[in-house]
């Protein structure tokens, strides 16, 4: 990065929850600037601080709140050179290609393209490798690009649990068995999200869609990208040691914060001890972390030794949410070792690793900055 010179970037679903935290975070930002806001045609024209309904616990930023929110079309972002998307899953599908298509970089976090044999699924502080697909989605783009990419990254469940589980394959080699339990935030339906009637004073046993997805991105975040005797690429899906995973998903009243009870089995045998499992936990260092992105944590996985932590209220907030929280950790009779995982759904789940997605590809010089 140039001394002193910030990127232009744009925020598209910047009046959503993940919207939201994308302007806390960025306009605090050392490398990018916030330069435009798109919304749905319902906010497009009003100044921010009309438009949103703001629901951060610090105030709008000064330099955003009379910004003119505008609608999510191309030629109103042609000046910025990094896209960050917290669109609704109903919109992003379209809005996201236009804007690929004219040549810009789309940092996304729906669920759209997660799927797609081309697009990257990233989960920063674990797999930034796979920006190498980058330039075989633009090569098969009709027309080809030389600038516009999608990347996505993962469903808030699955990024809380592949960041201890990429440090435990790092350490002990492959996993064979994985078993999630969550507790899934109220934050993670977005805004106004669940009704106060179905959560309060309950539990909901079922999020549309969010077992299969993180049973699916789990293996394309911890597989490899492989490349065939033509030199095309693609995701291994961990095949060449395969994962089989279950997961079972529910909604608590909390408001920020994913709570998830892991239980693993290993390839190799013996398994490694609950106190080798912690050494590696808080050992874990990413490529994020030693190549410089500003936003990676200072802690990727905070390890607690008390009995009863992590707990949402105690620990989302820390490091701005930014690392996970893990504890305890321990024999499971039935796998190898069992845990419990805190991430912060809206941070290190969306906003956060998209703006540390981005760093990288800045810093590999996948965006020109
Ligand atoms: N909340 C979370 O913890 C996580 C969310 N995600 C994903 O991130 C994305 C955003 O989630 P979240 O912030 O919770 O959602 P919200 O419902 O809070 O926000 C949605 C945003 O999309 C905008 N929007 C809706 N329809 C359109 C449209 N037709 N054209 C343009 N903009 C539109 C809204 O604008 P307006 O205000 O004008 O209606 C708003 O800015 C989703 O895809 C979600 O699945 C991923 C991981 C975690
Ligand atoms: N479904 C998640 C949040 C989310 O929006 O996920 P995805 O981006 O995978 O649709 C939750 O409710 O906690």
């Amino acid at each position: 990065m140039e001394e002193g010179r910030k990127i232009n970037v744009g925020i598209l679903g910047a009046t959503g929850t993940v919207g939201q935290r994308f302007i806390t975070l960025l306009s605090a930002h050392p490398w990018f600037v916030i330069h435009a806001l798109g919304a749905s045609p319902r906010s497009a024209g009003k100044p921010y601080a009309s438009a949103v309904n703001w629901k951060q616990a610090t105030p709008i930023p000064s330099a955003v709140k009379t910004v003119v929110v505008r609608e999510c079309k191309p030629e109103h972002f042609a000046d910025c050179a990094i896209i960050f998307s917290g669109l609704d899953a109903d919109a992003a599908g379209d809005i996201e290609a236009a804007f690929r298509a004219a040549e810009l970089a789309v940092f996304s976090n729906a669920k759209n393209y997660r799927r797609d044999p081309n697009v990257p699924l990233i989960v920063p502080l674990v797999n930034p490798g796979h920006l190498s697909i980058i330039p075989q989605q633009q090569a098969l783009h009709s027309p080809p690009l030389s600038k516009g990419f999608i990347v996505t990254n993962a469903n808030c469940s699955t990024t809380g649990i592949v960041i201890p589980l990429a440090a435990l394959e790092k350490a002990f080699g492959p996993l064979e068995l994985l078993l999630v339990t969550t507790m899934q935030a109220i934050s993670g339906a977005g805004y106004p999200g669940v009704a106060s009637l179905d959560i309060m004073d309950n539990i909901v046993p079922h999020i549309g869609g969010e077992e299969e997805k993180i049973e699916w991105e789990t293996l394309k975040i911890l597989g490899g990208v492989q490349e065939d005797d033509q030199g095309a690429k693609s995701f291994d899906m961990h095949a060449n040691h395969p994962l089989r995973v279950s997961a079972a998903c529910n909604r608590v009243p909390v408001i920020d914060g994913h709570t998830e009870c892991v239980s693993v089995r290993f390839a190799r045998r013996p398994p490694p001890s609950p106190q080798q499992v912690r050494e590696a936990l808080a050992a874990f260092t990413p490529d994020a972390k030693a190549l410089g992105c500003p936003s990676a944590p200072r802690h990727t996985i905070t390890v607690h030794e008390e009995p009863d932590r992590p707990q949402p209220r105690l620990d989302r907030y820390y490091q701005d949410g930014a690392g996970v929280s893990v504890g305890r950790v321990r024999q499971c009779p039935v796998l190898d070792i069992k845990f419990v995982v805190l991430s912060n759904n809206v941070s290190i789940g969306a906003a956060t690793s998209s703006i540390i997605n981005a760093e990288l590809a800045v810093l590999k010089g996948v965006v020109a900055a």
